[in-house]
C-alpha cells in the first residue's frame, strides 16, 4: 500500500554569493509497506529518516527537491497532496514535541485530533492506556514533561484508525515503561491492520515490535531484513552490513579479537 521507488531528495544551499549547490539527503531510497505491517526504518542521526517519513507526509521544505516515486494506496505522494490523507489516513507522531499547540490545553488538542478524523473522543482511555493521569488534559502544554508531551502527541496520532501510521524516534525521552506501553499501542495498531513505519535509532528496542528492518545510512538504504533474523550471531541475515550491526551491538558480546 505505501510504495517509494528510487527516492531522492536533495537540498539547495548556497556556496559564496551567487552559487547554488545541491546536496543530497536522501538518495535512491524504495521501499514497501504493507497493511499489518511494522517497518522499522533504523540509521544514525542524519541518516535521512525523518527527511523520508517528511516525504511521505508531503512535508519537505521548501529547499528540498524531491525525485522518485511516492505511492500510498494507488495516490501518487506528489504536490499537490492530495486532500483527506495526512492526518486522517496518514497519521504522523512526529520527532518533535513542539508541534503542540501551546496556547491550548492537552484536552482540547486530542478533542480536535478527533473530531478531525470523525472518531469519538474517549480521551480517557487514550490517555491511560499511554500512562497518563487523567488530569493531563486540563494542562498546557509547557506543564508537561518531555515525556508526557509525546505521549499526547502518540494520543492524538492514535486518533481514528490510520491507514498508515509514521512514528519517528517515538520513544525517545521516555521511561522503560512508558517506551513500553507506547510500543504496545503502535502494535495494536498494526494488529488492527494498519501499515506502521517505525523510525528509531535503536535497533534492539524496536526488534520486539518489527517485521522488518531497513538500515538507512547516510541517506542510502543499507540492508533490508527480517527482524527475527536479528537473533543469535545474526547468522540469518541476509547483508555483511547487517551482520557487523548486529554484533556490534554491546549486549551481543562482540569480541573484535575472535
Ligand atoms: N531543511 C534542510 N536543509 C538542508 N539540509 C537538511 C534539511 N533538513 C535535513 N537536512 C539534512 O538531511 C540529512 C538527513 O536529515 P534527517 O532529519 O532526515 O536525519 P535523521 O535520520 O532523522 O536524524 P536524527 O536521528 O538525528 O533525527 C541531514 O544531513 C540534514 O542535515
Ligand atoms: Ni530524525
Amino acid at each position: 500500500m505505501l510504495v517509494l521507488r528510487d527516492v531522492t531528495i536533495t537540498f539547495r544551499r548556497y556556496a559564496g554569493l551567487l552559487r547554488q549547490v545541491e546536496v543530497p539527503g536522501v538518495r535512491g531510497v524504495s521501499l514497501r509497506l504493507a497493511p499489518g505491517e511494522v517497518l522499522a526504518l533504523v540509521g544514525g542521526s542524519g541518516a535521512g529518516k525523518s527527511l523520508i517519513a517528511h516525504a511521505i507526509l508531503g512535508l519537505l521544505p521548501r529547499n528540498a527537491r524531491l525525485r522518485g516515486t511516492l505511492e500510498f494506496d494507488g495516490q501518487v505522494l506528489g504536490q499537490p497532496y492530495p486532500p483527506g490523507l495526512r492526518g486522517r489516513r496518514i497519521a504522523f507522531l512526529p520527532q518533535q514535541a513542539s508541534h503542540l499547540d501551546p496556547t491550548a490545553r492537552v484536552g482540547r488538542q486530542l478533542a480536535w485530533a478527533a473530531r478531525r478524523v470523525g472518531a469519538r473522543a474517549d480521551l480517557g482511555a487514550r490517555l491511560a492506556a499511554l500512562g497518563l493521569p487523567q488530569g493531563t488534559t486540563r494542562l498546557y502544554p509547557h506543564q508537561l514533561s518531555g515525556g508526557m508531551a509525546r505521549r499526547v502527541l502518540a494520543a492524538a496520532a492514535g486518533a481514528g484508525q490510520p491507514d498508515l501510521l509514521i512514528a519517528d524516534e517515538p520513544t525517545v525521552g521516555l521511561d522503560p515503561a512508558s517506551a513500553a506501553r507506547l510500543l504496545d499501542r503502535l502494535r495494536a495498531e498494526a494488529t488492527r491492520g494498519a501499515a506502521v513505519l517505525l523510525i528509531s535509532h535503536d535497533l534492539p528496542a524496536i526488534l520486539p515490535l518489527a517485521h522488518r528492518v531497513a538500515v538507512l545510512v547516510e541517506g542510502g538504504m543499507r540492508a533490508e531484513e527480517r527482524a527475527a533474523d536479528f537473533a543469535g550471531q545474526g547468522d540469518a541475515l541476509s547483508s555483511a552490513y547487517a551482520r557487523a550491526l548486529w554484533r556490534a551491538l554491546p549486549q551481543n558480546g562482540f569480541d573484535p579479537d575472535a
